[in-house]
């Protein structure tokens, strides 16, 4: 049984990585992920430059999941493109650099950097970035989306993915897949945290930013992530692919997200939890499931959920 999988011509021998955003944040954290058992990493989306973050408690872990409002804390994308170009020139491994700028201007600004560095990898631009005040997330506005993706693919020749939130309406799938067809996409990710949920311990909110509204992530999201995995790997070109994430802490989670469609899966909420670690023990679940099953590579099975007559 083999676990490798293949996006836009770039290969790696797992397909289970970190989520943006979990054991990313700086060369300590990217190393464990990089000598774990899984594929590659991606780093925290990074800004132009590093940013504190929001006032603490801003990360709350539950039995059921997690809840975040960071912020947006990193060191900037000079610190993430520099150790991922001289790490890619030592592994000879693919790795992935997440991005998000709080302005166009400066979403272009870095995407222009990448594009004259020699660096080796792929690009996951995070749509969940906020927009003109008062406007929604910039996924969520989608001639905006389009307006930026537009802008972007005149000049960046480099593989690009886009990081998206979850939708939940039938017609935002199909607005948004139009939207996605249209340019050169490496993949989707799909699903960023389901946005401005609100955990409560006793009578209080558990984390300070936002009066406690914050992203929500683990076992409560695993059905709106698959369904987004799903719906986009019904709706996309076959050049786009699909990276899954969201509520995967089992085999079992991991083998769902592919038979979806997912070509890569990426592990947030359980990987915080769990310690990198996790890579090992969602590899070896996967594969008691795929030898169960007679299955010998991803592909076997990718993509091929059964519905019902
Ligand atoms: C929510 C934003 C701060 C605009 C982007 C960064 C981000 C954060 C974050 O840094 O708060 N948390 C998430 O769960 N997903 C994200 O994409």
């Amino acid at each position: 049984v083999l676990l490798n999988t293949t996006i836009a011509g770039y290969e790696f021998d797992n397909c289970l990585m970190n989520a943006a955003g979990v054991c990313c944040y700086d060369h300590e954290e990217l190393t464990m992920v990089d000598q774990s058992s899984a594929g590659t990493f991606v780093t925290k989306s990074a800004t132009k430059t590093s940013r504190e973050g929001n006032p603490l408690p801003r990360y709350q872990a539950v039995p059921l999941g997690s809840i975040n409002s960071m912020g947006l804390p990193n060191l900037g994308l000079d610190y993430y493109l520099d150790y991922v170009r001289q790490l890619e020139k030592q592994t000879k491994k693919t790795y992935f650099l997440s991005m998000t700028g709080l302005s166009k201007e400066e979403t272009l600004e870095m995407l222009k950097q990448v594009e004259l560095s020699d660096f080796k990898g792929m690009v996951e631009l995070n749509l969940s970035c906020p927009n003109v005040p008062g406007k929604p997330q910039l996924a969520y506005d989608l001639p905006t989306t389009e307006n930026l993706l537009t802008e972007v693919f005149a000049f960046f020749t480099k593989p690009l993915g886009v990081k998206l939130p979850p939708y939940f309406d039938i017609a935002h799938f199909d607005a948004a897949a139009e939207v996605y067809n249209k340019f050169p996409l490496a993949f989707v990710n799909c699903v960023n945290s389901i946005g401005n949920g609100l955990i409560i311990n006793d009578e209080t909110v558990v984390i300070k930013p936002k009066n406690g509204f914050g992203g929500i992530g683990g076992d409560y999201i695993k059905p709106t992530a698959l369904a987004n995995v799903h719906a986009f790997y019904q709706r996309l070109k076959p050049s786009i692919k699909i990276i899954g994430t969201g509520g995967v802490k089992t085999g079992r989670d991991v083998f769902e997200h592919i038979l979806c469609g997912a070509s890569m899966v990426q592990v947030g909420t359980a990987l915080e939890k769990e310690g990198v670690e996790i890579f090992a023990r969602l590899s070896q679940e996967l594969t008691e499931i795929m030898q169960e099953k007679g299955y010998q590579t991803i592909e076997d099975f990718r993509g091929k959920l059964q519905y019902l007559a």
